[in-house]
């Protein structure tokens, strides 16, 4: 009896009036929320078609599935393409998301950027870019930042890089193809990207520095594909602790650069490099770059500079395998090239930006490998404020998806799955193709990723025929596109060319 009487106590106590009111204003919260949505929702239009999934999850678990592979990605785009229409939503990792449609959907994503939406990562992939990288800054401060990278990656600073690259891609076929018969593709587009970026961003040799950054690299570039949890064993955690590792080479290789600036030790091909650039030009109002911004956007240019090229070199080269005349045509291109220079007296390695704009063929395939195998399947802006679009209603808080899917469709590509670079000889509708996005967060280094990967096709088609060794090898993508075997070639060195 006492302690029922004692338990009564306790419900009438000071506390239980205390619950009573909080349960009470939860109740009335809640109530005040469902006859504002309710009103809320018979005047508003309705949210995309598509499914949330599961909370949280929603349809994670598929999209990351499917990522791993060019086929999967367009399968599962058109999969809920065909189902909802071009305008959808879903959920990935907690986020609600509205896939927008080709060329009108990616088109206003693109113009109202840093209006209505801005760019967003989820933050297990900011963490790993880190807060100052220009990938993941927005507004003002992105403006500032990007304007003041983009003066390195002008049409003049591509004639000045130029004949270090081409060097380098010379080095490189001259010490790691000489004599093979058989070599990983892969593996050399991707020491040739590598160091070609190094060069670029650090002037840093080949060596054991150039070794263990390249490693660390690799680990760092799969976190972005696997599940975000921070426990040793797990994927993410190795990543990031990649990118701590990274960071501290780049501190550093920045102190060294430091010393040698202020003792005017600073090489000749060092002064044009990206680094000794932060270093010592200022932005437009008048400050230098802190240190964390530095190295946050070192280890971006290095990281974008590179899987990104490698892949698409790599599957280039798959291409060209698989499709005899279109080796034909790019030997006939470079040959021309050659026969004008030696009818000019040059018969040596080097290039101009001249020989490079007459590489068209050579491009065309290059567009044609990217547009089947894209560097970025999709990507998002997150909106800050409710849009209504095509008569849908997206609440502010929401992504939006812009996706390369336009590449495998009907409608803007005639015989989409084909490998045809001839069909470059049109432009397709704008804003389908997107190889390098658009907007205000488009691929700051598109121009110096056309010039490395000219050069290199053209040192590749003047020193050897190559063939597949698996001509089915299956296509992968971990996180960019690959086979499965590296694309592992048969070569033949030519004696004259
Ligand atoms: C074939 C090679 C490449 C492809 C296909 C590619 C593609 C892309 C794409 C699609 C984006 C935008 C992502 C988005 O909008 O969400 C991007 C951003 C970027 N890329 Fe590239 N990229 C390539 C090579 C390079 C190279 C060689 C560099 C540097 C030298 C570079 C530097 C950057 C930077 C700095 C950004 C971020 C720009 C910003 O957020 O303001 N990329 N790239």
């Amino acid at each position: 009896m006492a302690t029922k009487w004692n338990g009564l106590s306790f419900m009438f106590s000071e506390d239980s009036y205390m619950t009573l009111i909080i349960i009470l204003a939860i109740t009335v919260l809640w109530l005040l929320w469902s006859v504002s949505s309710y009103f809320r929702d018979r005047n508003q239009p309705p949210l995309p078609p598509g499914s949330l999934g599961f909370p949280f999850f929603g349809q994670t678990v598929e999209y990351v599935l499917a990522l791993r592979s060019a086929d999967g990605i367009r399968e599962w785009f058109q999969k809920k393409n065909d189902r909802y229409g071009p305008v959808f939503k879903w959920r990935l990792w907690g986020c609600q998301m509205v896939m927008m449609d080709h060329p009108e959907g990616n088109q206003f994503l693109f113009q109202n950027e840093g209006t209505s939406h801005h760019i967003f990562w989820p933050v297990h992939i900011s963490n790993l870019f880190g807060p100052d990288s220009l990938l993941t800054l927005t507004g003002e401060h992105h403006k500032l930042h990007r304007r003041y990278v983009n003066k390195f990656f002008d049409h003049n600073s591509m004639s000045r890089y130029l004949p270090e690259v081409n060097r380098n891609a010379v080095r490189h076929f001259t010490k790691l193809w000489q004599g093979k018969e058989q070599v990983v593709a892969h593996e050399m587009t991707d020491l040739y990207t590598f160091s070609t970026i190094c060069n670029l961003v650090l002037t840093l040799e080949k060596g054991p520095r150039m070794d263990k950054f390249l490693v660390d690299f690799h680990v760092w570039a799969k976190g972005s594909t696997y599940l975000p949890i921070n426990l040793p064993g797990f994927q993410y955690c190795k990543s990031l602790k990649a990118r701590k590792s990274i960071l501290e080479m780049l501190g550093e290789l920045m102190e060294q650069r430091r010393r040698e600036i202020a003792e005017d030790h600073v090489s000749e091909a060092a002064r044009i490099d990206i680094l000794n650039n932060l270093l010592t030009v200022p932005d437009d109002e008048g400050n230098l770059l802190q240190d964390s911004s530095i190295k946050d956007n070192l280890l971006l240019l290095l990281i974008a500079g590179f899987d990104t090229s490698s892949s698409v070199l790599a599957m280039a080269i798959y291409y060209i395998a698989k499709h005899p005349h279109v080796y034909k045509e790019i030997v006939h291109e470079h040959k021309s090239i050659l026969e004008e220079k030696r009818a000019s007296g040059k018969d040596d390695d080097s290039l101009t930006m001249e020989n490079l704009s007459a590489m068209k063929y050579t491009w065309k395939v290059l567009k044609e490998t990217v547009r089947l195998q894209p560097v970025t399947a999709a990507g998002w802006r997150k909106t800050v404020t409710n849009l209504e679009y095509k008569g849908y209603y997206i609440p502010k808080g929401w992504l939006l998806v812009w996706s390369q899917s336009a590449n495998y469709s009907s409608k803007y590509f005639q015989d989409p799955l084909k490998f045809d670079p001839s069909r470059w000889e049109k432009s397709p509708p704008l804003y389908t193709y997107l190889p390098f996005s658009n907007g205000s967060h488009s691929c700051l280094g598109n121009e110096f990723a056309k010039l490395e990967m000219l050069v290199f096709i053209h040192h590749l088609v003047k020193r050897y025929s190559w063939s597949l060794i698996d001509p089915n090898v299956p296509i992968i993508r971990d996180p960019f596109s690959k086979t499965l075997d590296k694309t592992l070639i048969a070569v033949k060195e030519i004696t004259s060319f």
